[in-house]
Order: C-alpha cells, then sequence, then structure tokens
C-alpha cells in the first residue's frame, strides 16, 4: 500500500518533507528515553538510525544482527506504535542491519527524554500495546545505572578488582584479560563492577554488551530448548561484543547448562569478544563446575574482592551519605563502620533507612536515633563478646597474669586493667552486673557498678586512657 494525499494528506507532506521525518524520530527517541530510562536507552536505542521511507513502510537500520534481533524482538512494537501515532499512514517499521554509507543515530544529546506518563495517544489501548517499560528482557538484563566507576569507592580490598575492571572498560578483549573473573563474598562489589563496566563500554561507542546472572542464563537456555529455539538464543549470545554472567557459582551442579556456556565462552573468546564473570570462589575453588571449563575461567585474569576494611567501609559510607544530602555526623558513620562490618550492601542499607528516616521526620541524624531506628540490624550484628575474651585481652594488653581478673589483688596496676574489663563486660555483652561480678572472682554488683563509673569518669579526664579502652574495645569487637 502507498501513501496517497486521500489517506492522509498532512502525513503525506510531513513525509516529503525530510525535516519533518526527522522531527518525528526525534519526538519517538524522546517517548521511549521516557519510558525505558536512561539507561536502558542508550544501552539499545541511540545506536538505531533513521532509514528510508517506502510507501507505508519506514526502515530503521542498526549496526549489528544481534541488535537488530533484539531491537525486533523488544521493541519492534512499540516503535511501530509510536510510528503510526506520529504518521498514521505508516503501517510497518522494517529494522535492518545497516551497510557502509547508511545514515547514522542521532546523536544521544538531541534526545530529550518525553516523560513517561504522558502517553501519545493510541488507536489500542490493550495489554499488547504496554509502554516498553514494561517490557522484561528475557536475555539481557538491564544495567543498573546507579552502578558505576564514579560511584565505586576504591580502597586496599578492592583496588586490584577494580583497575582491572576499569582496563577491561577501556579496553575489551587485551590480552591477559579475558576473561576477567571476578570473586568475593556477599555484598562486595562484583556486581557494581560489572555493570560499571557494562555502562563505560556502553557510553564509549557501538558495543553490545550483554549482562545476566547465571541463574538467568540457565532459565533462558531452558526456555530456548523448550520452544525449539536454541539456535536463536546461541546465536544471541554468540553475536554479542561483551558477554558477562554474574554469580557463576549458580551453575554448580547443573551440567547442561554448564557444557552451553563452555561453548558459548569457547566460541566467544576464540572470536575475539570479552567474557566477565563473578562468582564467590575463585575457578580452582568451584568444585562443582566441569575441569575444563573451571580452567578456561582461570585463564585470563582472576581478581579477589576481599573483605572491606574499616576504612574503606567509612569511605563508602562517607560517599553515600554526601550523595543523599543529608548530614550524617561522623561519629555515626564510624559507628556504623564498627556495628556492621559484614557486607557493604548490608552497611548501604542501614545507611538509607537512617537517611529515610531522616528525611521522613526532619530531624538530625544522631548516635541516640542511630541506635533507635537501627535497633533490630544492631542487634543482629552485635558480636557475641564473651567475658572470658574480654578479660584475657585486657590481661595481655596491660601485662597482668590472667588470673589476676579474679584475684583480691587491689595493687593498682592491676586492679585498673580488671576496672577496665568489668566496664568493657558491661558494655559489651549483655550480662547483668551480679553476673559480670560472679565472673570477677565472685565480687559484689557494687564493686562491679563502681568499676564502670570509675572507668567513665577517668575516660572523661585523661584522654590517653580514653584512646586505650576505645582500641580494647575495636579489637573486641572486630
Ligand atoms: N566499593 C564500593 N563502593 C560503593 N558501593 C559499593 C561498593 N561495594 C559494594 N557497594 C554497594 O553494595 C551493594 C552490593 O554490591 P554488589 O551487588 O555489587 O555485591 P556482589 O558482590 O555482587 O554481591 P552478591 O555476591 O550478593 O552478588 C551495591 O549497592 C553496591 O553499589
Amino acid at each position: 500500500m502507498t501513501i496517497g494525499v486521500d489517506d492522509d494528506e498532512s502525513a503525506f507532506s510531513r513525509l516529503e518533507d525530510n525535516k519533518g521525518l526527522a522531527e518525528s524520530w526525534l519526538r519517538i527517541c524522546g517517548r521511549l528515553k521516557g519510558e525505558v530510562g536512561e539507561v536502558e536507552y542508550r544501552t539499545w536505542l541511540t545506536q538505531i538510525a533513521l532509514g528510508p521511507i517506502d510507501g507505508d513502510e519506514i526502515t530503521l537500520l542498526l549496526p549489528t544482527r544481534f541488535l537488530r534481533d533484539w531491537v525486533r524482538s523488544q521493541y519492534g512494537d512499540r516503535l511501530n506504535e509510536l510510528w503510526h501515532n506520529e504518521v498514521p499512514s505508516l503501517r510497518r517499521v522494517e529494522l535492518q542491519v545497516a551497510r557502509a554509507g547508511d545514515p547514522a543515530p542521532l546523536p544521544v544529546t538531541e534526545v530529550a527524554a518525553a516523560p513517561a506518563s504522558a502517553p501519545l495517544p493510541t488507536e489500542d489501548s490493550s495489554p499488547a500495546s504496554r509502554p516498553i517499560a514494561e517490557v522484561r528482557s528475557d536475555l539481557v538484563t538491564a544495567l543498573d545505572s546507579r552502578f558505576t566507576f564514579d560511584t565505586f569507592v576504591v580502597g586496599k580490598p578492592n583496588e586490584f578488582a577494580y583497575a582491572c575492571a576499569r582496563r577491561v572498560a577501556e579496553k575489551p578483549s587485551s590480552v591477559g584479560f579475558n576473561p576477567l573473573f571476578l570473586y568475593g563474598g556477599v555484598g562486595l562489589g562484583k556486581t557494581h563492577l560489572m555493570h560499571a563496566i557494562g555502562a563505560e563500554l556502553v557510553k564509549s561507542g557501538n558495543v553490545s554488551v550483554a549482562y545476566m546472572s547465571a541463574e538467568k542464563f540457565m532459565y533462558r537456555f531452558i526456555a530456548a530448548i523448550r520452544s525449539q529455539s536454541t539456535i536463536e538464543f546461541k546465536e544471541q549470545l554468540r553475536s554479542v561484543d561483551v558477554l558477562m554472567i554474574d554469580d557463576l557459582q549458580f551453575l554448580i551442579g547443573k551440567d547442561n547448562t554448564q557444557e552451553e556456556f563452555f561453548h558459548t565462552f569457547n566460541a566467544l573468546v576464540d572470536a575475539g569478544r570479552q567474557i566477565v564473570v563473578s562468582a564467590d570462589k575463585s575457578p580452582s575453588d568451584l568444585s562443582g563446575l566441569e575441569d575444563r571449563l573451571r580452567t578456561r575461567l582461570g585463564c585470563g585474569m582472576v581478581a579477589d574482592i576481599h573483605a572491606t576494611t574499616f576504612e574503606l567501609r567509612i569511605s563508602i559510607l562517607e560517599a553515600k551519605a554526601a550523595a543523599s544530602g543529608v548530614v550524617v555526623p561522623a561519629k555515626v558513620l564510624e559507628f556504623l563502620a564498627h556495628k556492621i562490618t559484614s557486607n557493604v550492601r548490608e552497611l548501604e542499607g542501614a545507611l538509607n533507612r537512617l537517611i529515610a528516616h531522616a528525611n521522613l521526620f526532619g530531624r538530625p541524624v544522631t548516635l541516640e536515633a542511630t541506635q533507635d531506628v537501627l535497633h533490630d540490624i544492631l542487634k543482629a550484628h552485635d558480636r557475641r563478646v564473651t567475658i572470658e575474651e574480654i578479660q584475657k585481652k585486657v590481661a595481655e594488653h596491660w601485662n597482668i597474669r590472667l588470673t589476676d581478673m579474679s584475684s583480691a589483688r587491689r595493687a593498682r596496676n592491676v586492679a585498673r586493667p580488671r576496672q577496665v574489663a568489668m566496664y568493657l563486660a558491661k558494655q559489651l555483652t549483655s550480662r547483668s552486673l551480679p553476673e559480670i561480678g560472679r565472673k570477677f572472682g565472685n565480687r559484689d554488683h557494687t564493686t562491679v557498678m563502681h568499676a564502670v563509673n570509675r572507668v567513665t569518669e577517668l575516660m572523661e579526664r585523661d584522654a590517653a586512657f580514653a584512646e586505650d579502652v576505645e582500641l580494647m574495645r575495636r579489637m573486641l569487637e572486630s
């Protein structure tokens, strides 16, 4: 069908006019950007160029087959709909792979996002024409725009992994860095670094990046087997420039999926594409993965993210607090960094709760408020320090015999450390004063109370002594 004046005169004259067409495309891009969000838009849609129009069909051009298939499966319907809204006589949007000399995509900066909440009028508002933002990808998980290199705080435990990730983002597939294998405990930033690599590559140009969890890889693979579309699945995966698979340990015991991953891995590396993988253990410790896969995974760069240090936790908290715009006093940050040592995710969760609380009630963040608001989290993180541990550490530190913790000796060089141990027992355990007294040679609870008051008083007067006691406390808590 050709477009005639009778069909839609204004549309026809617009189609005759290239400028009008470009403006329509700009509006459609703005609309899509508003609907799918900046990251998804940059990842997939900035690569589309406006091709020729022929009758009731307009052609959009994509740089690779993978992208064409991807855009067709994920955004095809919506593109049809948006074009039809702009030019009602258009019936079809054809997606093609661009050839040399074809027009270039629109510069990203030209496209201003139109709010998704104000949809263009459509003829059909059935579920089939739902906005793109709801269409979830089967093959690829969208990158999280919060996880960039800029927002990743670097310290001793993660500097090597960070440097490797940077290197891969700058120069994918360089010798010695393919695959990049990132490993470390839960919530220490592996996913963050992978998304940062993806975001950087997407920003830098024409690179197709696929990121997905190993779990998703498996489900996609199974779905492809069921729907007899394994060839397409393989083709799609094998046509990306960079493939990132998160939490590979999930494939332990899933032999068929491992096998598929192994072949995909080989096909990509042999074709000079980059692979990035994360797991909770090093390749050699991932027992349960096939030997040949473990060997290949260890062939490139293996980078470990270590548990956080107190200093790194403080830096992360400072950065996140600053980004929130809420003033969080240094002593609150220190308190959190002392208390929540397990992983960054929990640390971040605690800080976010404090910030939300401060915003909601418009109250300043204080140490007291922190203890109150985070009561449950802090309780769960309370390390169970025993009175015996306290006595042992204090005796070592002040160089007295352990038996003197319960002896009747009253010499100052023995009595003072004993009082400190009682004070710390009160601070760091949930034992009552009589219980503590019993552990210190059956002393009375009033003796313990006296010790606690005396140490508190001394700490206020003597900074060096206070520092010593604080140090003890930190050693016992960490
Ligand atoms: N160095 C860091 N700087 C800033 N944020 C960090 C850092 N490390 C971790 N985070 C944050 O902590 C959270 C958890 O990180 P992430 O999801 O990357 O951990 P992971 O190692 O992939 O965990 P899992 O093993 O559960 O998959 C994220 O919100 C991330 O942004």
